[in-house]
């Protein structure tokens, strides 16, 4: 049984997979170890950890740390390479990227035949567009919702509101529906930019991922959900590194 983890800058996501049978996964926060108890009832079934993380190298150790206390099996950090079965990562300097990009992009590259475009909304938003030849054609880095909610709320004194998860992004006549359609019409006009860009660059599909695709989807974007889709790619990989 191979656990699988994606520690990003706020939550983390992991999933049991046995000879590519999901047995159970979850969500928890990489400062709480409360997530791993979950785990306990098959931590001597564990065989090995899987493990992809745009985290700060403490709380990587923290990790670390956390995963040796739950088994002794090895635990396999992967990150961001310069090319893997076909897809060509765009960065000159590939280990700047994060490793839940290129994975995601991994397993957006393997499902598919045809040039793709890649939107993780998580913590912050990344869109990766991927050529059908498997060419990484670069790519967005940009602020997730709650990340701009906080900075709207932390760094303007008079303004007050209720965040909502409203979707409405017609012009608003109070605070709260300024901020609140605002965002809806800032991520309404990135969904887009990204349909125009898909459309100059000849690429046929759009996968989304991460705790904010639902709202993009239902702000237009026209993409496949898939939700676990860097825990997808790690395991690919880690599976092809596994072979002899
Ligand atoms: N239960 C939830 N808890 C926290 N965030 C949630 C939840 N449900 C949806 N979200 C949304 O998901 C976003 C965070 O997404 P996600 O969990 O994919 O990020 P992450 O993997 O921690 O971050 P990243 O990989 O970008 O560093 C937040 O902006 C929030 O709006
Ligand atoms: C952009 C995030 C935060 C998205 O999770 C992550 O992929 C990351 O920390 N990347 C490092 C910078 C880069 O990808 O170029
Ligand atoms: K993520």
């Amino acid at each position: 049984m191979k656990l699988l983890v994606d520690a990003g800058n706020s939550r983390l996501k992991w999933r049991l997979d046995d000879q590519g049978r999901v047995v159970s996964k979850g969500i928890g926060a990489l400062d709480e170890p409360e997530w791993l108890a979950g785990l306990g009832p098959f931590a001597d079934k564990i065989s090995g950890v899987a493990v992809s993380t745009v985290a700060s190298e403490g709380r990587r150790l923290d990790l670390a740390s956390q995963l040796a206390r739950l088994t002794s099996a090895p635990v396999r950090f992967h990150w961001a390479e310069p090319q893997r079965s076909g897809l060509v990562n765009g960065y000159t300097d590939c280990q700047k990227m994060g490793a839940d990009r290129w994975h995601a992009m991994y397993a957006a590259w393997r499902r598919s035949d045809q040039g793709v475009a890649v939107v993780d909304a998580g913590s912050a938003v990344t869109v990766d567009y991927v050529s059908a030849g498997g060419q990484h054609l670069g790519g967005f880095i940009l602020p997730g919702l709650q990340m701009m909610v906080r900075s709207l709320r932390t760094d303007a004194a008079r303004i007050g509101f209720d965040p909502s998860q409203a979707l409405d992004t017609t012009p608003g006549l109070s605070t709260t529906q300024c901020v609140n359609h605002g965002l809806a019409w800032l991520t309404a006009a990135m969904v887009g930019r990204i349909h125009d860009d898909v459309k100059r660059a000849g690429l046929r599909q759009v996968l989304v991922t991460g705790g904010d695709a639902d709202r993009l989807v239902g702000l237009g974007l026209n993409a496949v959900v898939a939700r676990e889709l860097v825990l997808d790619g790690l395991a690919l990989i880690d599976e092809e590194d596994q072979r002899p």
